[in-house]
Protein backbone atom coordinates (compact mmCIF):
# COMPACT_ATOMS: atom_id res chain seq x y z
CA UNK A 1 0.00 0.00 0.00
CA UNK A 2 2.96 2.75 0.33
CA UNK A 3 3.75 2.64 -3.33
CA UNK A 4 1.18 5.45 -3.64
CA UNK A 5 3.41 7.39 -1.59
CA UNK A 6 4.77 10.66 -3.01
CA UNK A 7 8.41 11.27 -2.81
CA UNK A 8 9.71 13.09 0.42
CA UNK A 9 6.99 11.03 2.32
CA UNK A 10 6.99 8.43 4.82
CA UNK A 11 4.03 6.08 4.50
CA UNK A 12 2.94 4.07 7.62
CA UNK A 13 0.63 0.86 7.02
CA UNK A 14 -2.75 1.01 7.99
CA UNK A 15 -4.99 -1.32 9.07
CA UNK A 16 -6.62 -2.03 5.96
CA UNK A 17 -5.75 -3.06 2.40
CA UNK A 18 -5.59 0.10 -0.16
CA UNK A 19 -5.25 1.89 2.96
CA UNK A 20 -2.24 3.96 4.68
CA UNK A 21 -1.22 7.13 6.66
CA UNK A 22 1.27 9.21 5.30
CA UNK A 23 3.52 11.40 7.38
CA UNK A 24 4.31 13.92 4.94
CA UNK A 25 5.93 17.87 5.22
CA UNK A 26 3.29 19.90 5.57
CA UNK A 27 2.63 21.48 2.14
CA UNK A 28 3.33 25.11 1.62
CA UNK A 29 0.21 27.40 2.73
CA UNK A 30 -1.00 30.76 2.99
CA UNK A 31 -3.14 31.62 6.44
CA UNK A 32 -5.46 33.80 6.44
CA UNK A 33 -6.36 35.60 9.43
CA UNK A 34 -8.14 38.39 10.86
CA UNK A 35 -7.69 40.28 14.02
CA UNK A 36 -8.64 43.91 15.21
CA UNK A 37 -5.25 46.28 15.39
CA UNK A 38 -6.32 50.00 16.75
CA UNK A 39 -9.24 49.44 16.09
CA UNK A 40 -8.84 48.19 12.63
CA UNK A 41 -10.44 44.85 11.25
CA UNK A 42 -6.91 43.60 9.65
CA UNK A 43 -7.19 40.55 7.01
CA UNK A 44 -3.25 39.49 7.32
CA UNK A 45 -2.09 36.68 4.69
CA UNK A 46 0.71 34.82 6.06
CA UNK A 47 3.07 33.00 3.82
CA UNK A 48 4.89 30.05 5.68
CA UNK A 49 7.50 29.16 3.09
CA UNK A 50 8.43 25.35 2.81
CA UNK A 51 12.17 26.41 3.15
CA UNK A 52 13.24 24.70 0.26
CA UNK A 53 12.58 26.70 -2.70
CA UNK A 54 15.18 27.63 -5.28
CA UNK A 55 16.58 31.74 -5.67
CA UNK A 56 13.38 32.11 -8.23
CA UNK A 57 11.01 30.82 -5.98
CA UNK A 58 12.27 33.13 -2.92
CA UNK A 59 12.08 35.79 -5.07
CA UNK A 60 8.75 35.58 -5.96
CA UNK A 61 7.75 34.74 -2.18
CA UNK A 62 9.67 38.25 -0.88
CA UNK A 63 8.37 39.95 -3.88
CA UNK A 64 4.82 38.91 -2.82
CA UNK A 65 5.22 39.81 1.35
CA UNK A 66 4.26 43.42 2.37
CA UNK A 67 5.99 42.61 5.50
CA UNK A 68 8.54 39.66 7.11
CA UNK A 69 8.62 37.61 10.02
CA UNK A 70 12.28 35.86 9.66
CA UNK A 71 12.02 33.47 12.52
CA UNK A 72 14.35 31.54 13.68
CA UNK A 73 14.72 28.65 16.52
CA UNK A 74 16.70 29.59 19.62
CA UNK A 75 17.37 25.15 19.38
CA UNK A 76 18.83 25.36 16.18
CA UNK A 77 22.09 27.69 15.59
CA UNK A 78 21.67 26.90 11.59
CA UNK A 79 18.00 28.62 11.40
CA UNK A 80 19.99 31.85 13.47
CA UNK A 81 22.49 32.16 10.74
CA UNK A 82 20.54 32.21 8.40
CA UNK A 83 18.98 35.80 9.50
CA UNK A 84 21.38 37.92 8.42
CA UNK A 85 21.10 36.60 4.91
CA UNK A 86 17.64 36.59 4.44
CA UNK A 87 17.45 40.30 6.19
CA UNK A 88 19.41 41.72 3.54
CA UNK A 89 17.49 39.66 0.38
CA UNK A 90 14.76 41.00 1.62
CA UNK A 91 15.88 44.50 1.61
CA UNK A 92 17.69 43.83 -1.98
CA UNK A 93 14.81 42.79 -3.52
CA UNK A 94 12.91 45.78 -2.26
CA UNK A 95 14.97 48.25 -3.20
CA UNK A 96 12.98 49.25 -6.04
CA UNK A 97 13.99 51.92 -8.29
CA UNK A 98 10.29 52.99 -7.93
CA UNK A 99 10.64 53.39 -4.20
CA UNK A 100 11.76 57.42 -3.94
CA UNK A 101 15.05 58.06 -2.12
CA UNK A 102 14.75 57.91 1.55
CA UNK A 103 11.75 55.65 1.36
CA UNK A 104 11.59 53.04 3.79
CA UNK A 105 12.53 48.93 3.53
CA UNK A 106 9.57 47.10 4.07
CA UNK A 107 9.15 46.01 7.79
CA UNK A 108 11.20 43.57 8.77
CA UNK A 109 10.75 41.53 12.40
CA UNK A 110 13.33 39.11 14.00
CA UNK A 111 11.73 36.40 15.81
CA UNK A 112 13.35 33.53 17.85
CA UNK A 113 10.76 31.20 18.46
CA UNK A 114 10.50 28.01 21.11
CA UNK A 115 12.66 29.72 23.76
CA UNK A 116 10.42 27.53 26.53
CA UNK A 117 12.89 25.10 25.42
CA UNK A 118 15.49 26.10 27.86
CA UNK A 119 17.69 23.57 27.91
CA UNK A 120 18.18 22.76 24.39
CA UNK A 121 18.42 26.59 23.59
CA UNK A 122 21.65 26.91 21.08
CA UNK A 123 21.20 30.87 20.59
CA UNK A 124 21.07 33.23 23.59
CA UNK A 125 18.96 36.26 24.05
CA UNK A 126 21.87 38.34 23.38
CA UNK A 127 22.54 36.92 20.06
CA UNK A 128 19.58 37.95 19.14
CA UNK A 129 19.45 41.29 20.38
CA UNK A 130 23.03 42.45 19.13
CA UNK A 131 21.60 40.69 15.80
CA UNK A 132 18.73 42.97 15.97
CA UNK A 133 20.75 45.90 17.10
CA UNK A 134 23.49 45.75 14.04
CA UNK A 135 20.68 45.60 11.76
CA UNK A 136 18.42 48.08 13.32
CA UNK A 137 14.79 45.59 13.72
CA UNK A 138 12.67 45.08 16.40
CA UNK A 139 13.88 41.56 18.10
CA UNK A 140 11.34 39.49 20.19
CA UNK A 141 12.04 36.23 21.41
CA UNK A 142 8.64 34.06 21.92
CA UNK A 143 7.16 30.80 22.49
CA UNK A 144 4.47 30.03 19.39
CA UNK A 145 3.77 27.09 22.02
CA UNK A 146 3.26 29.03 25.26
CA UNK A 147 1.69 32.37 24.09
CA UNK A 148 -0.19 33.38 21.64
CA UNK A 149 -0.24 36.68 22.60
CA UNK A 150 3.96 37.00 22.44
CA UNK A 151 3.19 35.64 18.70
CA UNK A 152 0.38 38.44 17.80
CA UNK A 153 2.68 40.97 19.27
CA UNK A 154 5.02 40.01 16.42
CA UNK A 155 2.07 40.43 13.48
CA UNK A 156 1.10 44.14 15.35
CA UNK A 157 4.62 45.47 15.23
CA UNK A 158 4.66 44.41 11.27
CA UNK A 159 1.23 46.28 10.57
CA UNK A 160 1.78 48.94 12.82
CA UNK A 161 5.04 49.67 10.96
CA UNK A 162 3.36 49.54 7.53
CA UNK A 163 0.68 52.09 9.01
CA UNK A 164 3.82 54.10 9.95
CA UNK A 165 5.06 53.92 6.62
CA UNK A 166 1.89 55.56 5.37
CA UNK A 167 2.16 53.21 2.14
CA UNK A 168 -1.47 51.97 3.73
CA UNK A 169 -3.81 53.97 4.83
CA UNK A 170 -6.55 52.50 6.64
CA UNK A 171 -9.56 51.19 4.30
CA UNK A 172 -7.31 51.75 0.94
CA UNK A 173 -5.16 49.02 0.70
CA UNK A 174 -5.12 47.44 -2.34
CA UNK A 175 -3.76 43.90 -3.23
CA UNK A 176 -0.70 44.46 -5.56
CA UNK A 177 -1.02 41.66 -8.74
CA UNK A 178 -0.10 38.52 -7.85
CA UNK A 179 2.90 35.69 -9.78
CA UNK A 180 1.90 32.58 -11.37
CA UNK A 181 3.82 30.84 -8.28
CA UNK A 182 1.63 32.86 -5.40
CA UNK A 183 -1.22 31.92 -6.78
CA UNK A 184 -0.72 28.01 -6.69
CA UNK A 185 -0.33 28.01 -3.28
CA UNK A 186 -3.09 26.89 -1.33
CA UNK A 187 -5.38 29.56 0.93
CA UNK A 188 -6.31 28.42 4.50
CA UNK A 189 -8.92 30.47 6.47
CA UNK A 190 -7.84 30.38 9.64
CA UNK A 191 -10.60 32.07 11.01
CA UNK A 192 -14.75 31.09 10.59
CA UNK A 193 -15.35 35.32 10.78
CA UNK A 194 -13.34 35.89 7.95
CA UNK A 195 -15.01 37.51 5.21
CA UNK A 196 -13.57 39.16 1.54
CA UNK A 197 -14.62 43.05 2.93
CA UNK A 198 -12.02 45.29 4.03
CA UNK A 199 -8.11 45.12 3.85
CA UNK A 200 -5.74 42.55 3.28
CA UNK A 201 -2.26 42.50 3.71
CA UNK A 202 0.38 39.40 3.33
CA UNK A 203 3.20 38.78 5.42
CA UNK A 204 6.39 35.99 4.44
CA UNK A 205 7.47 33.97 7.09
CA UNK A 206 10.88 32.72 7.04
CA UNK A 207 11.59 29.62 9.07
CA UNK A 208 15.01 27.54 8.89
CA UNK A 209 15.36 28.70 5.55
CA UNK A 210 17.87 26.37 4.11
CA UNK A 211 20.36 27.96 1.22
CA UNK A 212 21.10 25.44 -2.11
N1 LIG B 1 8.50 23.58 22.35
C1 LIG B 1 8.12 24.28 21.28
N2 LIG B 1 7.88 23.64 20.13
C2 LIG B 1 7.49 24.38 19.07
C3 LIG B 1 7.33 25.79 19.14
N3 LIG B 1 6.95 26.23 17.92
C4 LIG B 1 6.87 25.15 17.14
N4 LIG B 1 7.20 24.03 17.82
C5 LIG B 1 7.25 22.65 17.35
O1 LIG B 1 8.29 22.56 16.41
C6 LIG B 1 7.93 21.65 15.37
C7 LIG B 1 8.05 22.37 14.04
O2 LIG B 1 7.06 23.35 14.00
P1 LIG B 1 6.55 23.91 12.65
O3 LIG B 1 5.50 24.91 12.92
O4 LIG B 1 6.23 22.77 11.75
O5 LIG B 1 7.83 24.68 12.18
P2 LIG B 1 8.60 24.55 10.83
O6 LIG B 1 9.75 25.48 10.85
O7 LIG B 1 7.62 24.69 9.72
O8 LIG B 1 9.13 23.09 10.95
P3 LIG B 1 10.31 22.41 10.17
O9 LIG B 1 10.16 22.85 8.76
O10 LIG B 1 10.05 20.95 10.42
O11 LIG B 1 11.57 22.89 10.83
C8 LIG B 1 6.53 21.18 15.67
O12 LIG B 1 6.61 19.95 16.33
C9 LIG B 1 5.99 22.24 16.60
O13 LIG B 1 5.04 21.75 17.50
C10 LIG B 1 7.59 26.43 20.39
O14 LIG B 1 7.49 27.64 20.57
N5 LIG B 1 7.99 25.63 21.41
Amino acid sequence: PSSSAEPGCHSLPGGFSHTHFSVCPPPEMIYRHMAVIDGEMVHFEILDTAGQEDSLQIEEKIKWGDGFAVVYSVTDRCSFDEVMRLCFLINHIHASPRRSSGSEQPPVVIVGNKKDLQFDRMVSTEDGENLSKALKLPFYEISTRDSYEETVVVFNTLYQELMRQGHFSPGSFKRRTVSKLMEKIPRMQASSTLNSAGRSLSFNSFRDYIPE
